[in-house]
C-alpha cells in the first residue's frame, strides 16, 4: 500500500460496489442483443475495435464514448447499455475499445484513442461529440491537446464531456496501480489535461457529489483549468454517475444539447 491507494480507490467506498461490473457485462449484453451494432477496426488486434450503435432513421451526429477501468480494465461490451439514450434521440454512437497497461502505457492508449476518432471522422461526415469516463474522461480530455488530431478531424469536434475525470495524473505515481501504468514524472505531466491549454471547444466536466474526494478535486482542477462548467451530480457515485446516458437524464441532456 502507498500513501494514495485509499484516496484512489472507488470499490470498497461504493455500497455493493463488487456487484457493478458484473452488472454493467450483463445490461450491455441485454442491450447489444435489441440494439443495432456494427464494429469496425482501427487497427491490429481484438481490442482495436469500435462498436457502433445506430439509430433509427436520421443522425444528428456521432458520439464517442470512451470507457474507464484506470486504463487497465474493461472493454466497451461492459458498457454497450450506455449507448441507449443517445441512440434513442437519433445520435450514432461510436465506443472504441483499446490495448490495456500494462502492454500499453498511457500515452500510447492516448495515442490509439486518437486513432479510433480520425477513422470515425473518415466514416462519419457531420457533428462529433466526446465523451468518456474516468480514465475514460482523461481519455477524451486529452483529445483536445493541440495536435492530438488532424485538423479536418478537430474541427468537427462540436463539445465534450469528461465525466469524473482523471485530469491530473502525477498523484497516481503514489499508488500501487503505478507499478502497471509505468508512469515517471514525465510522462504523467504530459499526458495531464490540466497542463493542456484552455480548448476552443466547449466543455463540460460532470462528477457525481458521492464520489471520493480526491475525483471532486480531479474535476475541479479540470473545470478550473479550462474555465469550463462543472456539474457535481447530487447522489451520484463514480460508478453509478454514468447511468444517465441510459436514458433521458440530466447527464444526457448536457451529452446531446
Ligand atoms: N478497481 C477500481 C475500479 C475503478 O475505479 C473504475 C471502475 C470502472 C470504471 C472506471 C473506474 N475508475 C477509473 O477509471 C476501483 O474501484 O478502485
Amino acid at each position: 500500500m502507498t500513501d494514495l491507494d485509499d484516496a484512489y480507490a472507488n470499490m470498497p467506498y461504493i455500497p455493493g460496489g463488487a456487484d457493478y461490473p458484473a452488472r454493467w457485462a450483463e445490461a450491455a449484453a441485454a442491450y447489444r442483443d435489441e440494439a443495432m451494432m456494427v464494429q469496425v477496426g482501427y487497427g491490429p488486434g481484438v481490442r482495436r475495435q469500435i462498436d457502433l450503435f445506430l439509430p433509427m432513421g436520421g443522425q444528428k451526429g456521432l458520439i464517442i464514448f470512451v470507457h474507464g477501468g484506470y486504463w487497465m480494465k474493461f472493454s466497451p461490451q461492459d458498457f454497450s447499455h450506455l449507448a441507449r439514450g443517445a441512440v434513442e434521440a437519433g445520435w450514432v454512437v461510436a465506443m472504441p475499445g483499446y490495448d490495456l497497461a500494462p502492454e500499453m502505457r498511457i500515452e500510447q492508449i492516448t495515442g490509439l484513442i486518437a486513432m479510433a476518432v480520425a477513422e470515425l471522422a473518415r466514416r462519419f461526415s457531420g457533428p462529433i461529440r466526446l465523451v468518456g469516463h474516468s480514465a475514460g474522461g482523461h481519455l477524451v480530455a486529452r483529445m483536445l491537446a493541440p495536435g492530438m488530431l488532424p485538423e479536418e478531424v478537430a474541427s468537427r469536434i462540436e463539445k465534450v464531456v469528461p465525466i469524473s475525470p482523471v485530469s491530473d495524473l502525477a498523484p497516481l505515481l503514489r499508488t500501487s496501480m503505478n507499478a502497471t501504468l509505468r508512469l515517471d514524472a514525465a510522462e504523467a505531466g504530459r499526458e495531464s489535461p490540466v497542463h493542456q491549454p484552455v480548448p476552443g471547444v466547449p466543455v463540460q466536466v460532470w462528477v457525481g457529489a458521492e464520489e471520493r474526494p480526491v475525483f471532486l478535486e480531479q474535476a475541479r482542477g479540470l473545470a478550473e483549468a479550462w474555465a469550463c462548467p462543472l456539474t457535481v451530480e447530487p447522489g451520484r457515485h463514480h460508478f453509478d454517475v454514468i447511468e444517465g446516458l441510459e436514458a433521458e437524464s440530466p447527464l444526457l441532456a448536457a451529452v446531446i444539447a
